[in-house]
């Protein structure tokens, strides 16, 4: 069994034997607009276990941030509504008050961000931001928070944290600013991080070496990871599993090593065969027609109907996320049937890949 079977084979015992940490069921997500009140997700399942890495995967507008928003309670003003449960550790933050939400937020709970300059306060050193964070959900005096922040910077990496700690955030680069991050978001020691492509606004060099923190930070202590992104060769480098999303609902859930070699719905194999570096070499790489529909126009029935090459009469009706053996999960009443092409190579982690992907 090699290395990455052995860590999917771990991650799988982990979920059979663990109640999850985060169980999300029948979560719907409604926003105000000028056209009325709409639905952005809907029946949205999926469970994380304790320090397990989990990637959410789809095209943009398929709602992949506003579900890790919504864990986290961290929705637009024009949000107009939940529906369903999002049970963390047995408690429903759906229906949380704001008190304990924040004794969640950042410190049970933490997130990072594509653009860490936007989440970094300009005007405070980043060792003070960081100790903020620890002074927010625990009672520690300034020299500890500092000892602890010095500790935290030198585990995501950065060099000189004696030096750095009292730099402010522009005098850092690009990829140092979301190690802070990282550092900021890991201090309080949460359960469970969020990350919403943390390493899209990275040069391509750097975002090898974020991922790979990601992955050693959630094994070395048992933080769950909720990576979202567009970009499955991150989640096949970092994740043990595979959430995909299409048109606010989920569409498949299995361990990236299944996804990869056989997915079981179109719109997953569509995505692995439309990326470079995971089809075949030569030849026109195959693309989805269309695009994802916006949340005004949802059709009735399965929603990717219109873009699948394998729609028939029985995709107008309703499309469950139905169990399809051996813990995995799709929204597809003919998967059985359609034996999917996967993933035809490994997926090339190099830096001139990542950049063919971007
Ligand atoms: N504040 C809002 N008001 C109305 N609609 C919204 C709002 N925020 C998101 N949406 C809609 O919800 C759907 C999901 O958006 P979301 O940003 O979660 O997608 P995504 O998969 O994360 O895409 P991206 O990768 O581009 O961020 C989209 O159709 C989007 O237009």
């Amino acid at each position: 069994m090699g290395e990455g079977q052995l860590a999917q084979r771990k991650s799988e015992v982990a979920r059979e034997g663990a109640r999850p940490l985060l169980s999300v069921r029948g979560l719907g997500i409604r926003f105000k607009t000028t056209q009325g009140i709409w639905q952005a997700t809907r029946r949205i399942d999926f469970d994380i276990a304790p320090g397990e890495r989990v990637g959410i995967v789809g095209e943009s507008g398929c709602g992949k941030t506003i579900t890790g928003l919504s864990i986290l309670r961290l929705l637009p003003g024009n949000f107009a509504g939940l529906d369903g449960k999002i049970l963390f550790d047995g408690v429903d933050l759906a229906s949380c008050s704001a008190r304990q939400m924040r004794a969640i937020r950042g410190k049970r709970i933490a997130m990072i961000f594509q653009e860490p300059m936007s989440a970094l306060d300009p005007v405070f050193t980043v060792g003070h931001q960081i100790a903020e964070t620890l002074r927010v959900h625990s009672n520690v005096g300034e020299e500890e928070a500092r000892a602890r922040t010095l500790e935290m910077l030198r585990r995501v990496g950065i060099a000189s944290p004696e030096r750095r700690i009292d730099d402010y955030p522009h005098q850092l680069s690009g990829g140092m600013r979301q190690r802070v991050m990282i550092a900021a978001s890991l201090i309080c020691g949460p359960q469970l991080l969020i990350a919403d492509e943390p390493t899209t606004a990275l040069d391509v060099t750097v975002q090898a070496q974020i991922l790979e923190l990601l992955r050693d930070i959630s094994e070395t202590s048992k933080t769950a990871l909720m990576l979202i992104t567009h970009d499955l060769g991150v989640v096949a480098e970092t994740c043990t599993r595979m959430i995909t999303m299409y048109a606010g609902e989920v569409i498949e859930d299995a361990t990236v090593d299944e996804a990869l070699v056989r997915p079981l719905h179109p719109y997953t194999s569509g995505l692995l065969r439309s990326l470079p570096h995971l089809s075949p070499r030569h030849g026109r790489l195959p693309s989805i027609p269309g695009r994802v529909p916006s949340i005004t126009e949802m059709p009735a029935g399965c929603r990717f109907r219109a873009r699948c090459a394998h729609a028939a009469k029985g995709c107008e009706a309703e499309q469950k996320l139905q169990d399809a053996g051996g813990g995995r999960k799709v929204r597809c009443w003919r998967f059985a049937e359609l034996n999917l092409p996967g993933a035809l190579h490994p997926p090339d982690t190099s830096a001139s890949a990542r950049v063919a992907r971007q």
